[in-house]
Formats: structure tokens, C-alpha cells, sequence
């Protein structure tokens, strides 16, 4: 679990993250969205320790990473995976030495051991016969598959996916999603994801955490955001005419269920919250 306590950060005399407090739950997808601009990635950067917060506090499994001196942090970053846009693989090396890279960083286990682990992950993402080959070689959805596989391969409790999508078709997309949220429930991570993807959204969002000009302005999971009624939400998802048609389909769905009154009595439909 990833706790953000009344996190403020700014630049200069421009406030960028405005007192949030978030809980990212453990075995969850956790994601991030909101427009350009909204503080996601200086969210991420502050979680991960690459920005310093002006006030608040961010702690990892009960534990106050704010108030850790580095040698205390790089135990909490020996515990954390990371998925970036491109994939980031190195190009001159191959698929199982790029899954190795963090092995031969961060563990002393035998080099046989290691090796047993890399194989272990390949298979895991489904990518036992690529192991030799270089990323030039394998397509854009096999790449993201090796950065998982490199992202998990020590066993992380906390993973940080930033736009893991951008670039794929959709269809590649919705594999490599459902792959990271079985990773996520699987080893029950705690799963961190900047998106702007709305099938991510729809299909993966076990918590979701709505930014805009650097506060948070809505939080709930994939089946509230249906209902929310929070306007500046639902501008940002349903944008176009087709998004709000879809949206009145499933919330019409949701009406066929029999105990359609029941259902909804509890249902948050959003925690709203005011701008
Ligand atoms: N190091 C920095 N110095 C000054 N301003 C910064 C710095 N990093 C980010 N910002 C500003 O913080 C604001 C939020 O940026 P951020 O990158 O978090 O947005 P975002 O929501 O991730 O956008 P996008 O979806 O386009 O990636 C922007 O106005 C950006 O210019």
C-alpha cells in the first residue's frame, strides 16, 4: 500500500500539487488520469522520490519514505518495478539480458539462479522463445512484454507504469493491460499507473484517481465512473457524443439487473468531491 498524506508541490510560485492525500491499495490498479497538465507525472516523480515534496508526506507500507535519508529510500526502491512509455529496452542487448539487467544490479543470487528467474518471467509474459532475439527484432507489444517482464523480475510490491499503452494498437493494448493487472493481482502489487487511455480505464480501473490543475478532483473505480455525476469528469472521459452514448448504454445495463434498486441504493457513484 502507497499512502499520499496532504502532498503539496510547486515550482517556483506556480502550485503544481495542490494538499492531496490518496491510498493505493495493494493487488490493485491503481491509475492516475486527468488532461495534460494536471500533475500525474510530478505525482509519480514525487511518489518514486525523483521530485522532493514542499509538505505532506508519501509512505510505503506504513513506512514514511519522506522522512527516509537515501541508503533507507534505495531499500524501498529494491522493492519497486517500473514501466516506462517506450519500453526502454537496450537495443544492444538481448530480450533475456534486459530482463537480467536488474538481477545483475540488485541481487547476489548465482548467475544459474538468475538465469532460472529471467526464464521464469519470460515464460510468465509468454515470451519463452525470444529470449535470444534483440528489440529490434520483435514488434512494439512483444517490447512492452519484455519491460514487464524486467519490471517484475525481482519480485516488486510496488510497480509504476507511466502511459504503459502509448503507441499500441488497441488491441495490444487491452492484452498488455489485462497482463499487467493478472501480474498485479497475482503478486499482489501494488500497481501505479499514469494512463490516458479509456479502454484502460474502463477495462482495468480497480481505483482511480481523477486529477485536475493539480488536485484531485474525483476518486472511485471503473463501474462509479459511470454514475459519477461530477461534470468536469465527465467532460474529460465521455468527451465525445459516442463516449456519452456508450456511458447511457451501461448505465442502462445496469438497470436490466432485477436488483437494479438494491444495487445502486449503496452505490457511491462517485465520492464527489468539491473543486
Ligand atoms: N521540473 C519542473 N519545473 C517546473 N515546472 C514543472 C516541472 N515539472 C513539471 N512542471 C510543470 O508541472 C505541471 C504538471 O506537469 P505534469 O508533467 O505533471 O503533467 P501531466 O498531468 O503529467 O501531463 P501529461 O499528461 O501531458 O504528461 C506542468 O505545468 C509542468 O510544466
Amino acid at each position: 500500500m502507497i499512502e499520499l498524506v496532504n502532498i503539496k508541490k510547486g515550482f517556483g510560485d506556480k502550485e503544481i500539487l495542490k494538499d492531496v492525500t490518496v491510498t493505493m491499495e495493494a493487488g490493485k490498479m491503481n491509475l492516475i488520469i486527468g488532461s495534460s497538465g494536471s500533475g500525474k507525472t510530478v505525482m509519480m516523480k514525487c511518489m518514486v522520490g525523483l521530485i522532493e515534496l514542499d509538505s505532506g508526506s508519501i509512505l510505503y507500507s506504513g513506512k514514511d519514505f519522506t522522512a527516509m535519508d537515501n541508503n533507507q529510500r534505495k531499500e524501498i526502491r529494491k522493492e519497486i518495478g517500473m514501466l516506462f512509455q517506450g519500453s526502454a529496452l537496450f537495443d544492444s542487448m538481448t530480450v533475456e539480458q534486459n530482463v537480467m539487467f536488474p538481477l545483475d544490479m540488485f541481487s547476489n543470487d548465482r548467475t544459474r539462479d538468475k538465469k532460472k528467474r529471467v526464464q521464469e518471467v519470460l515464460d510468465r509474459v509468454n515470451l519463452k522463445e525470444a529470449g535470444k532475439k534483440y528489440p529490434a527484432e520483435i514488434s512494439g507489444g512483444m517490447k512492452k512484454r519484455v519491460g514487464i517482464a524486467r519490471s517484475i523480475v525481482l519480485n516488486p510490491k510496488y510497480l509504476f507504469c507511466d502511459e504503459p499503452n502509448s503507441g499500441l494498437d488497441p488491441q495490444t493494448s487491452l492484452v498488455i493491460d489485462k497482463l499487467i493487472k493478472e501480474l498485479t493481482v497475482e503478486y499482489n502489487i501494488t500497481t501505479v499507473m499514469n494512463t490516458h487511455d479509456m479502454n484502460t480505464v474502463m477495462e482495468s480501473g480497480d481505483h482511480i484517481v481523477y486529477m485536475f490543475e493539480g488536485k484531485k478532483q474525483w476518486e472511485g473505480n471503473n463501474e462509479e465512473i459511470i454514475f459519477s455525476k461530477d461534470k468536469r469528469l465527465n467532460d474529460f472521459i465521455f468527451a465525445s457524443e459516442f463516449l456519452q452514448d456508450a456511458k447511457e448504454m451501461r448505465q442502462l445495463d445496469a438497470f436490466k439487473d432485477k436488483n437494479w434498486r438494491s444495487n445502486l441504493k449503496d452505490r457511491p457513484g462517485a465520492r464527489e468531491e468539491k473543486a
